[in-house]
């Protein structure tokens, strides 16, 4: 049995680092796991343009412990109104990627986009300008199953799109369902995803075991065991289209407990550890430098890292909670439960 592994340090292309003291809290997590992430824009209010970018950027490296070696990937959070001279200031600016959120679809999606087609000028400046778009693959119809949505946005837009832009690069994030790793598993190579460590390692089960469980609910929400499955096929496989993205999305712990519990998980605490733990289980911990360390950067056409980082089996317990901000709780998930890696 293979006790230790050494890999080349990895990136986070997805996760939310939040903002004032919840920043504070949260990014010291990231920055000892990660040389560089994908900070999404969902702020309140949003991060639109590219000198707002700037800012957070700022506030982001404020937070970063002294001698820690981390930078943060700028996005633009894609709104109706978005102009084709916004992207040139974001290229600029050092923004790599927009972010597509279909209006209401998940946390802090009210000014996403409420149609694909009024942003076609704008997505043209970014396919010339080679930046990236990143999407939450959910349709909002809400005669639309929850549990169907990411599967019908796959035809509603995804395909769509693709036709009209072929050569922008679009990262599916967060992947929940075989349909999607199927799609991109068979696209071309200006379509990838990211992978999360909740969906590699649980099905929606989850939510429910012994009661309602709030630290298991995020957007997409968990799938049936055969989803996950296809999931960790596709994160295994050694196909360069899929990627670690954590979507660690700190709430705090009295939002998550709450009459209406607010979508997502934090996992940037144990991260590494638990995709990990993912790949392990199906014997392929060969696989996760790649997922974790070079499909990212190459799919970006930025340089992979070059220090190195090692992880060792090992049983110790998750924290139940960590402070979040002034006064407030979060709980990581898995929060008080045995991990089976740790992050030397
Ligand atoms: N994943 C989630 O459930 N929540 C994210 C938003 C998102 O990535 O959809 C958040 O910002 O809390
Ligand atoms: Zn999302
Ligand atoms: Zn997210």
């Amino acid at each position: 049995m293979q006790d230790s592994l050494t890999l080349t340090r990895p990136d986070d292309w997805h996760v939310h680092l939040r903002d004032g003291a919840a920043l504070q809290s949260v990014v010291p997590y990231t920055a000892r796991q990660f040389a560089r992430a994908i900070a999404m824009p969902n702020l309140r209010p949003p991060i639109t343009t590219a000198a707002q970018a700037q800012a957070y950027r700022e506030r982001i490296l404020a937070a970063v412990p002294e001698g820690v070696d981390f930078e943060p990937l700028m996005t633009l959070y894609l709104t109706d109104v978005t102009t084709p001279d916004e992207i040139r200031r974001a290229k600029d600016a050092g923004v790599v990627a927009l972010k597509l959120y279909p209006a209401g679809a998940t946390t802090n999606s009210d000014a996403g986009v409420t149609d694909i087609r009024k942003t076609y000028r704008t997505l043209e400046a970014m396919q010339r300008d080679g930046l990236l778009l990143l999407v939450h693959g959910e349709v909002t119809d809400p005669a639309v199953d929850v549990f169907d949505r990411e599967a019908v946005f796959i035809d509603q837009v995804m395909r769509p799109l693709r036709a009209d832009m072929p050569e922008l690069k679009v990262v599916f994030e967060h992947i929940t369902t075989a349909e999607a790793a199927q799609y991109v598993a068979a696209a071309d190579q200006y379509t990838a995803a990211t992978l999360t460590p909740q969906h590699l390692l649980y099905n929606r089960n989850a939510i429910f075991m012994g009661g309602l469980r709030p630290h298991y609910y995020c957007l997409p929400v968990l799938k049936r065991e055969t989803h996950r499955l296809e999931l960790l096929k596709a994160a295994t496989s050694g196909s360069p289209k899929f990627f670690l993205g954590t979507d660690s999305a700190p709430h705090a712990s009295v939002m998550k407990e709450n009459s209406v519990c607010g979508a997502g998980c934090f996992t940037a605490l144990s991260a590494l550890e638990l995709y990990a733990e993912a790949f392990d289980s199906v014997g392929a911990l060969d696989k996760l430098e790649a997922f974790a360390s070079f499909n990212g950067p190459d799919f970006y056409s930025l340089p992979r890292n070059t220090a190195q980082v090692t992880l060792q089996r090992k049983r110790w317990t998750l924290p139940e909670a960590v402070p979040f901000g002034e006064a407030a709780q979060l709980k990581p998930l898995r929060g008080g439960e045995e991990m089976g890696w740790q992050l030397g």
